[in-house]
């Protein structure tokens, strides 16, 4: 039996509402897999332990995620708490201190789902965020607060290792697909350092994947381009803070930002990956039961196929596509269904199938 040692931090709002629903759904699929499990450890970092105790994470946090093989993350924001200490208290801590410097968001129109394009069998993404430095590298600072002179200043950071490591992963995976395609997205008219040595970096490793077609657009002309002709798009490849907005408006695109998924990938496997929702606590809809956990299973479907459990995830994902189709959805989606239901029709299909399997493989024995 292979065993999976999960690190779960659902964090705040929704959050916790979509961890448990995915927690559900993976002892589900590895039950019914039979051949893996899970074991997973609750965290319980999130900001209602940060008012409690001064801080997200205890002293040797991150150190000790090391010793999981993934982890499985909800969504950290509160209130309570202003939003730069949050992030920067839990997630961005975590995907750095981990080098998770590729992080992967998808996005595509599941059956059932309504995309507000007319043109939305074009939208079939993967957007491959830098997730290490650049705007969010966490270099700048605050003087004279309070003065009429005060200064805020927010430098991002590019340097060569980085942006060429993000650039050789994103051909890597544009090499995976059938158009193999890749489209570099920076701003180098107007910034004319770090994304002028984007652009150089990307025409060098270009070099080494004559079997990927590529071209450039300036992130201002690609949100017009995915609304405009998203077949001509396949793969992007972009920094931290361009990739975080156009991901937001990929998913809205595929129909909600309750269905989108991502993974904070060290690609190397140096220290573990971290899946969760693009989506962040969404303080609206929190504690209504009303979040839509489509985003969680998709991300736990990348978590699957990162682990090696293939057949499990290919399973998962044609169970989510069974109930989005069969017109089980949540609000955002324009359906009326709960969090609950939802999961619980996901859990249902999941039985169906390797039901359907285990029949099969009873009849061919017997035969
Ligand atoms: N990785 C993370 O942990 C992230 C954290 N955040 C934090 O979350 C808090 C709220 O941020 P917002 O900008 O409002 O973004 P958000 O993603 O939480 O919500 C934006 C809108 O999308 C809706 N939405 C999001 N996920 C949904 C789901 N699963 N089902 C149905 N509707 C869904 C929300 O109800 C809201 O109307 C802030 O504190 C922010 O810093 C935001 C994004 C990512
Ligand atoms: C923080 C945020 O919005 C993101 O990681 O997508
Ligand atoms: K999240
Ligand atoms: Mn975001």
């Amino acid at each position: 039996m292979r065993e999976y040692r999960l690190a779960a931090i659902p964090g705040d709002g929704i959050g916790t509402e979509v961890i448990a629903a995915g927690l559900e759904v993976l002892d589900l699929v590895s039950a019914l897999d039979g051949g893996f499990r899970f074991e997973a450890e609750h965290l319980p970092w999130s900001s209602e332990y940060y008012l409690k105790h001064g801080y997200y994470i205890p002293a040797g946090g991150v150190d000790y995620l090391k010793g999981f093989d993934a982890i499985f993350f909800g969504a950290v924001g509160s209130q309570q708490v202003p939003d730069h200490v949050s992030l920067w208290g839990l997630r961005l801590p975590i995907a750095q201190g981990l080098d998770q410097y590729a992080n992967v968001r998808p996005a595509r129109v599941l059956p059932g789902v309504g995309s507000p394009l007319k043109r939305s069998e074009g939208v079939d993404w993967v957007i491959i965020r830098e997730n290490s430095e650049g705007e969010y590298a966490g270099n700048g600072g605050r003087t004279h607060q309070g003065f009429p002179h005060e200064v805020g200043t927010e430098t991002a950071v590019f340097t060569r290792a980085g942006v060429e490591r993000i650039h050789r992963f994103a051909f890597e995976l544009a090499r995976t697909r059938e158009r193999k395609h890749l489209t570099l997205v920076t701003k180098s008219n107007a910034q004319r350092y770090g994304m002028v040595l984007w652009d150089e970096v990307f025409a060098e490793v270009a070099g080494d994947y004559p079997d990927v077609t590529t071209d450039r657009e300036l992130v201002d002309a690609v949100t017009t381009r995915m609304v405009a002709k998203p077949q001509s798009l396949d793969v992007l490849v972009a920094t931290n803070l361009h990739a975080d907005i156009l991901s937001d408006l990929a998913a809205a695109l595929s129909g909600s930002l309750g269905i989108a998924p991502t993974a904070n990938l060290n690609p190397e496997r140096q220290f573990p990956s971290m899946f969760e929702p693009i989506h962040g606590s969404a303080f609206d809809i929190a504690g209504k039961g009303l979040a839509n956990p489509v985003a969680t299973f998709w991300t736990a479907v990348m978590m699957l196929e990162h682990l090696g459990e293939d057949a499990a995830a290919t399973r998962l994902m044609a169970a989510i596509e069974s109930v989005t189709a069969a017109g089980v959805l949540t609000g955002d989606l324009g359906g009326t269904a709960t969090t609950a239901e939802v999961t619980q029709a996901v859990c249902e299909r999941l039985r169906a199938a390797y039901g359907a399997t285990e029949e099969a493989d009873a009849q061919r024995s017997a035969s």
